[in-house]
């Protein structure tokens, strides 16, 4: 079964949009894990447009006693900024993705050629040593799975963004297929297998069904958009049970 790790990044986009402090981001990580969600995702990006370095230690201190079973994924480019912050919090889970600092989102895999190869490598190093499952985000192709497993990576997570749109525009047979052979690949070569971005409950269940073997899934657009209409909890009741298929 599917696990599903909510993340908070807009509800601190919220949050900062007013100096009150409101929406509360610990209360929503309570609410999160009191309705079922698995974990929590927090992507502390360089401009702190949304999540700050300060929401990373009071969740870090929030989750302390839901934790290990309850998972932090801390997402982000391996910069020192980035490697400190997990050296001190020594998530669960790190998500390493390629983004520029100043990103419009995170809309593209690791290549993992020469020219990414051997900071990606530094870092899995650093997180494998500090005790935190070195996650690399992927584009959804087979081919990078040799890559991921030189980098020394303990699973992939797949880059969904291209798989959602194809889902709106009706032409998603290609895209699922190349997830569902990607996720193949890297569960026969014994790497964890997640997923994320822009996934909903339209586009999931079909993408849940073409991955067996799929750890997990974090979501936090889409689902934060859902909870505006069903609220924060019934929402997340409903993801975790589209990925438990
Ligand atoms: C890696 C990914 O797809 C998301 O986890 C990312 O956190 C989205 O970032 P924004 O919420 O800043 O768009
Ligand atoms: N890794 C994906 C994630 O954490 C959330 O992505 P999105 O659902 O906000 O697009």
């Amino acid at each position: 079964m599917a696990k599903l790790s909510v993340n908070l990044n807009k509800i601190a986009l919220l949050r900062n949009s007013r100096h009150t402090g409101v929406p509360d981001v610990a209360h929503f990580a309570r609410l999160a894990h009191e309705a079922g969600a698995h974990g929590l995702t927090v992507h502390p990006r360089p401009d702190e447009r949304h999540i700050r370095r300060t929401d990373v230690f009071m969740l870090d201190r929030l989750m302390r006693p839901w934790r290990p079973e309850f998972e932090f994924n801390i997402e982000g480019y391996p910069d020192p900024r980035f490697m400190d912050l997990i050296a001190e919090v020594r998530p669960e889970q790190c998500t390493l993705v390629p983004d520029a600092p100043g990103a419009f989102t995170s809309d593209e895999g690791w290549k993992l050629g020469p020219d990414q190869m051997g900071l990606a490598r530094t870092a899995i190093q650093q997180l494998k040593a500090q005790g935190s499952r070195a996650i690399l985000f992927v584009d959804p192709n087979p081919d990078i799975v040799s890559r991921v497993i030189d980098a020394g990576a303990e699973g992939i997570e797949l880059y969904t963004g291209g798989y959602a749109q194809a889902v709106r525009e009706g032409r998603q047979a290609e895209l699922l297929a190349a997830c569902g052979e990607t996720c193949a690949k890297a569960r026969a070569a014994g790497l964890a297998v997640n997923v994320g971005h822009d996934l909903n409950l339209d586009n999931l269940p079909p993408l849940v069904a073409a991955m067996p073997g799929l750890a997990e899934a974090s979501i936090g657009h889409e689902l934060t958009a859902d909870a505006l209409v069903l609220g924060w909890a019934e929402a997340i009741r409903r993801y975790a049970a589209a990925l438990a298929g």
